[in-house]
């Protein structure tokens, strides 16, 4: 049984990568790849992490198992801020955090045999296991469905997911308490993905492990994923329980992201209340343009058979440069609700904004939306201000940065 409560707290995280210029490599400007991002990873649980590319999702994993330095804030592993150790303690909470990488083509070596591969975590770490390392190795190898008879042959001999499983064995080496999992699927074929899918859930209920789970996959994601953070920008969006997010989404960009997966049941649509509904049978990405998120091929590698998009929202243009982000909201330049907003009819309002918003007929677009960014807060059902003040660190809490949220609802229309 494993025991309640954040395994990693994520709180603040900066990572700006400097722009330099001229022939001194003066620092002129950065890219700001993570820019505020505060998460929570309950033991035993799993975290999804989507958005468009550019998003900041790799930045972010790869600051979280310390590949990449952080220009500020806080990583905690069971409590301990892992930035602020001595060298000892940071290569001892290390080993707590893994990272299974997205391509098992190009992240394990091909001049080493599979035994040397997840045996070099060992060595690196001056480890010698109860039972000597091969035998650590075979043990390891049998925990992820692979023969321990095979162990002295080299990558180019395995199949995509076969490869994926030697990463996930040599990820697991140290026995971890979290895996940062970068897109872990998405190289696979559809027909493999579900294997590897499942192998990680078998892996969690019987080691207790905790997953962030990188994806631009939202059908994956909703598979695996506990609670789901959508990025845009480098800046978590929205964030809450699985079913919260998919069935209720209320940040715009979640809906349009959202609108692109394909429904096993074409019957059913998901639309956002207000939401310029394109009819649509493209089984793709909503974006039209950056094109990262969504299946592209309309099949489910969970199972669910061929399906098709209905209702996308459709994003215009690319994402805005991450140099030079847009000020207020960095989502309101490719905003679909802000025009439905200025055009607003008068409505009562039920405990919104207190000055203007979408009920008041007023344009704020341009004043609030452009100018102030967007807390992430809790927001009832209908989009209102539920409870300012519960941040990612509540567990389950549902949270949106959107100064005007909208609860997304699933309906049936007539096909
Ligand atoms: N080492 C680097 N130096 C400068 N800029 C970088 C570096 N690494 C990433 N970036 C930039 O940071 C931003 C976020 O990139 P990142 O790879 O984290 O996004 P992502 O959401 O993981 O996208 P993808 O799914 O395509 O990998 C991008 O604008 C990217 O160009």
């Amino acid at each position: 049984m494993t025991e309640p409560g954040p395994v990693l707290e994520v709180r603040d995280l900066v990572k700006h990568y400097p722009v330099r210029n001229g022939l001194l490599r003066r620092s002129v400007d950065a890219v700001k790849a993570v820019d505020g991002v505060s998460l929570r990873l309950d033991r035993g649980r799993t975290l999804g992490l989507v958005g468009e590319s550019g998003s900041g999702k790799s930045t972010l994993a790869r600051v979280l198992v310390g590949i990449e330095k952080p220009t500020s804030g806080q990583v905690l592993v069971d409590g301990e801020d892992v930035l602020h150790l001595s060298m000892a303690g940071r290569k001892q909470l290390r080993r707590d955090v893994q990272m299974v990488f997205q391509d098992p083509y190009t992240s394990l070596n091909p001049r080493m045999s599979v035994n040397e591969i997840v045996g070099e975590p060992f060595a690196i770490h001056g480890i010698d296991p109860a039972g000597g390392r091969r035998a650590a190795v075979d043990e390891l190898l049998e925990l992820v469905g692979l023969d321990p008879d095979h162990a002295n042959r080299y990558p180019h001999q395995f199949s995509g997911g076969q490869r994926q499983r030697v990463g996930i064995a040599r990820a697991l080496a140290l026995r971890p308490k979290i895996l940062v999992c970068d897109e872990p699927v998405s190289a696979l074929d559809v027909s493999v993905q579900g294997q590897v899918i499942n192998l990680l859930e078998d892996l969690q209920a019987e080691l207790g492990l905790s997953y962030l789970f990188v994806a631009h996959d939202l059908g994956v994601v909703r598979h695996i994923a506990h609670e789901v953070a959508v990025m845009y920008l480098g800046r978590i969006v929205e964030q809450g329980p699985d079913a919260d997010v998919y069935d209720a989404a209320q940040h715009p960009y979640t809906q349009a992201l959202l609108s692109a997966v394909p429904v096993p049941d074409p019957s059913v649509r998901l639309v956002a209340k207000g939401a310029p509904v394109i009819a649509s049978d493209r089984a793709g990405v909503p974006t039209g343009s950056t094109g990262d998120v969504g299946p592209t091929n309309g099949a489910s590698p969970t199972g669910a058979g061929p399906s098709r998009a209905v209702g996308a929202i459709v994003l215009e243009g690319d994402p805005p440069s991450p140099v030079d982000p847009p000020s207020g909201c960095p989502f309101h330049t490719r905003c679909w609700l802000a025009p439905t907003l200025s055009e607003a009819p008068p409505e009562p309002s039920a405990g919104g904004p207190s000055t203007g918003g979408p009920g008041t007929g007023l344009r704020l677009v341009p004043t609030v939306c452009e100018t102030e960014v967007p807390a992430l807060v809790a927001r009832r059902a209908g989009g209102a201000p539920g409870a300012p003040g519960s941040t990612p660190a509540d567990a389950a809490a549902h949270v949106v940065a959107c100064h005007f949220a909208r609860e997304l609802v699933a309906h049936r229309v007539e096909s």
